[in-house]
């Protein structure tokens, strides 16, 4: 199997979670980050990651973007999608379903919110008084769900032994 993970971060959580997913994906894995580039040859690939983490609600920008443009091909890949994100459990559920169509989330063979990060060395003030009121945090914060990073990881790992499995006809 080789998987395409495709995401973006702003502050390296998201991006730390993509290494931490590939160390668990059998065959071949490549991560592109998509602020890097928008250019995807997706024929490449038998499945796709697509992470993002969410800031105010919402997933990056380029992350939607790509969403949009690949819609039809990544309904035909094994697909995984996930979010990173600091809220309580049922917000991390409506920010799922808001932020990845209906008919993504469907053909997905995991979809999940793989935790969060706060470094309020990296943040800029604005984002420092954001999740300093709002939040109500102060000190750094790590997050990370690695059970769920290895679920969503034998998720993916499953259909390629299922296919294995799957007589020639
Ligand atoms: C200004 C700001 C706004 C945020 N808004 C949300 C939010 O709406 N929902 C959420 O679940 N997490 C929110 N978070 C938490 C981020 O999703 C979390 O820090 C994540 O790990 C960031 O990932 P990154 O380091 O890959 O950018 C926010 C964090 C900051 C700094």
């Amino acid at each position: 199997m080789k998987t395409l993970i495709a995401y973006s971060s702003k502050h390296g959580c998201t991006e730390t979670c993509t290494r931490l997913l590939a160390e668990r994906l059998v065959g071949e894995v490549e991560r592109v980050n998509l602020k890097d580039t928008s250019e995807v040859n997706l024929s490449a690939y038998d499945a796709v990651v697509v992470g993002s983490p969410v800031y105010a609600g919402r997933i990056l920008g380029e992350v939607r973007t790509f969403t949009e443009e690949h819609l039809d091909a990544l309904m035909e890949k094994k697909l995984g999608l996930f979010i990173c994100g600091m809220q309580e459990e049922h917000t991390i559920r409506e920010e799922l379903e808001l932020n990845y169509p209906a008919v993504l989330r469907k053909a997905a063979v995991a979809v999940d919110c793989f935790g969060g990060e706060y470094h309020f060395d990296s943040m800029n003030l604005m984002e420092k008084m954001i999740v300093r009121k709002l939040a109500k945090v102060k000190e750094d914060v790590s997050d990370i769900r690695e059970d769920t990073i290895q679920q969503f990881a034998d998720s993916l790992n499953k259909v390629e032994e299922d296919d294995k499995d799957t007589p020639l006809s």
